[in-house]
């Protein structure tokens, strides 16, 4: 039996390593890049880098460059060619969107094209799993195992990493615990944690829910501001309360707590969005900006934990079609949706607002 770590864990080491500022190398057949992520990024390693002879590009997301008026060549991102000049700050700018109002000319930028491009959407999915800016000072290196191995350095080998891309994790109910609540005095907590070293989730299960009947259920992405904070921007909290209400009245239901800050994003992308919508952006344009889809989120999730509890049918409480249409897609039938519509206040109207022009949700 080896100790190493396999293909599975050395990507959850690889973001911890982003998510730290330490780079990592991605390896091909052919060729082999360093990696660092654009927002840990310190001025002695973008040095370091640049003396290493080989290309040095910034790779950000298609949404990033449509706001950069840069070209992507490479589908859903784009390889943004890093002049001899350009320091910390320049790769900064064109990362981080909140000064784009003030300093809006970042160009005239230039777009690699051709090459085997593998590596680096693997090194922008990573970075976006480490939950920091989706974008990465890429350098091309000469003999990539070899430097790995001097600097001590997480390496990926993409033959080994790309069968693993988009797979679902395996979720494994660590612990239950009897919880009793205000809204109910029966209520368990779940912890469910992934074996690919991501974040763990949990249900909260209300009564004893009759699994030969459609269950009521919740799937909830956790929201720190409005669940914790009583946040007026978004409607978070009162919707957990109202759908824990509703589930204490019936006398049962499950509630998930997804760990998926910000439709996916993390807290600090979420500010980060909430501050350009400060500057007149809505929801969807700042995560656009920000360089992500409207919807980061993987509600397969949902699905694995309701198969862990033995949940097969849903009344699932919810304004989100997306959900409903995951929750199908994934083998959870879903008799009935269960209208949420709590805590409109004049702060999330517009909010609101957009999700149902732009997201498809149910008014
Ligand atoms: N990126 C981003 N995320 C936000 C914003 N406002 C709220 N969120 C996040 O959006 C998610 C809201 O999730 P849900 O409560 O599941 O809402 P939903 O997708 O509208 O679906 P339903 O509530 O089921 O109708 C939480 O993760 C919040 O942190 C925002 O302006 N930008
Ligand atoms: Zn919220």
């Amino acid at each position: 039996m080896s100790f190493a770590p396999d293909p599975s864990e050395q990507i959850a080491r690889a973001r911890g390593d982003l998510r730290m500022g330490v780079p990592v190398v991605i390896v091909t057949e052919s060729s082999g890049i360093l990696v660092q992520a654009s927002e840990t990024l310190t001025l002695e390693r973008v040095k370091a880098a640049r003396a290493l002879c080989g290309e040095t590009v910034l790779a950000i997301t298609s949404r990033r460059a449509e706001t950069l008026k840069a070209r992507a060549y490479d589908g859903d991102f784009a390889r943004i060619i890093v002049p001899a000049d350009a320091d910390l700050r320049w790769i900064r700018a064109l990362a981080d969107p909140s000064d784009d109002l003030r300093t809006p000319m970042k160009g005239p930028l230039k777009s690699a094209r051709e090459g085997n491009t593998t590596p680096h959407r693997i090194a922008l999915q990573l970075t976006k799993d480490a939950r920091l800016l989706p974008s990465a000072l890429i350098t091309e290196l000469e003999n990539p195992v070899k430097f790995a191995q001097d600097h001590q350095l997480t390496i990926l080998f993409t033959v080994q990493i790309e069968p693993l891309l988009g797979k679902s994790a395996h979720y494994n109910d660590i612990v239950h615990a009897r919880l009793p609540m205000e809204v109910s005095e029966t209520g368990r907590l779940h912890v469910f944690r992934p074996d690919d070293g991501g974040e763990e989730h949990y249900a909260i299960v209300v009564g004893t829910p009759d699994r030969n009947k459609p269950v009521l259920t919740r799937l909830h992405s956790a929201c720190f501001t409005g669940d914790l904070m009583g946040s007026l921007k978004c409607d978070c909290g009162p919707q957990l309360r109202g759908a824990l209400a509703q589930m204490g009245a019936e006398g049962a239901g499950v509630l998930l707590y997804l760990n998926q800050e910000g439709r996916g994003i993390g807290l600090a992308n979420k500010m980060r969005a909430y501050s350009l919508q400060d500057q007149g952006f809505d929801t969807v344009e700042a995560n656009h900006r920000l360089g992500f889809e409207d919807d980061e989120r993987d509600f397969r999730i949902g699905a694995a934990l309701l198969n862990q509890l033995n949940i097969s049918d849903v009344r699932l409480l919810t304004n989100n079609p997306a959900k409903i249409d995951m929750m199908q897609k994934t083998g959870i039938t879903v008799s009935e949706r269960v209208a949420l519509k709590v805590g409109e206040n004049r702060h999330n109207k517009e909010y609101l607002q957009t999700k149902a022009d732009k997201s498809g949700h149910l008014l």
